[in-house]
């Protein structure tokens, strides 16, 4: 199939290698100093574009897809508290085609359902309290992270005592702390680590008086999230609307 790349960053080049691999074709990829490729008829050729940028730059770019009519698969995170109803719309009855996932590796698909069992599991046990800390490299410009969000939804849905989640602590590498710990009891904290490198760590912990249950995935490289984001092209081609990683990974 025909991909446009949208963001030609660290995703950009890992998807570029794995799409290649699997025999795909990149017509186009646009990065911030080549914006009028929009419009260009190599764009337009594309079955899907595949855009991971960053949270203010997102959603202008499903909209320059849009106006073509080319379907993107979208991995960046942070922009849904502002355009998340405008994206629905868009895409209600198939007008437009997004897929959109927090995260798009297969590990986290399976973690994801881990959650949503314990979470539900706890419902009988109140002694135990829950949080979740994420770690990332330091580059990355949103906290918490999108999946830690996702996940964090996820619990809110099928745990009683939490109604909402809210952001803690973002600890630094040179020990600098933002944020507080405050927090009421119905909610659930979403505590950060920037550090070094780091691909992406989401840990979920029951603590109690007697034991602590922990689970934790921790990607050991960018190329789960790219394996899952041309699979989600592939997807994508074939269907329409507002899709994510539940359309695409059944069980
Ligand atoms: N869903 C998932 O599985 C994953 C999601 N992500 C998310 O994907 C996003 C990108 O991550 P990553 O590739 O690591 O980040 P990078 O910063 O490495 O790459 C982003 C690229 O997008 C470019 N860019 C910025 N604005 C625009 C624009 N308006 N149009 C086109 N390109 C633009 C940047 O250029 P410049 O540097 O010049 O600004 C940069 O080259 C982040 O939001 C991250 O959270 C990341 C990994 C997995
Ligand atoms: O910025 C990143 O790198 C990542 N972002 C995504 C997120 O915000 O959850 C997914 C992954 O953890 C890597």
């Amino acid at each position: 199939m025909k991909i446009a790349l949208i963001g030609y960053g660290k995703m950009g080049h890992m998807i570029e290698q794995i799409a290649l691999e699997r025999g795909h074709e990149i017509v186009c990829k646009i990065d911030v100093n080549n914006q009028d490729d929009f419009d260009s008829p190599a764009f337009a050729s594309a079955d899907v574009a595949i855009e991971f940028t960053n949270p203010t730059a997102a959603y202008g770019n499903y909209l320059r897809a849009f106006a073509h009519n080319v379907k993107v698969v979208s991995g960046s995170t942070g922009w849904m508290k502002d355009h998340k109803a405008d994206v629905e719309a868009l895409c209600k009855d198939g007008k437009q085609t997004l897929f959109w996932a927090s995260n798009f590796s297969i590990g986290v698909a399976i973690f994801s359902a881990v959650n949503k069992y314990l979470a539900k599991i706890m419902n009988q046990f109140p002694q135990y309290d829950v949080k979740m800390t994420e770690t990332h490299h330091i580059h990355k410009l949103d906290a918490p992270s999108g999946t830690a969000i996702t996940l964090a939804e996820d619990i809110i849905d099928n745990l009683d005592r939490k109604t909402s989640w809210k952001a803690g602590t973002t600890v630094w590498d040179d020990g600098h702390v933002d944020g507080t710990e405050d927090h009421k009891a119905d909610e659930l904290l979403v505590d950060s680590i920037r550090h070094d490198e780091v691909p992406g760590i989401h840990s979920i912990a029951y603590d109690s008086e007697a034991d602590c249950i922990t689970i934790t995935h921790d990607a050991h490289s960018r190329k789960g999230f790219a394996l899952g984001a041309v699979l989600a092209a592939e997807f994508t081609k074939d269907h329409k609307g507002l899709l994510t990683t539940s359309d695409l990974f059944k069980f």
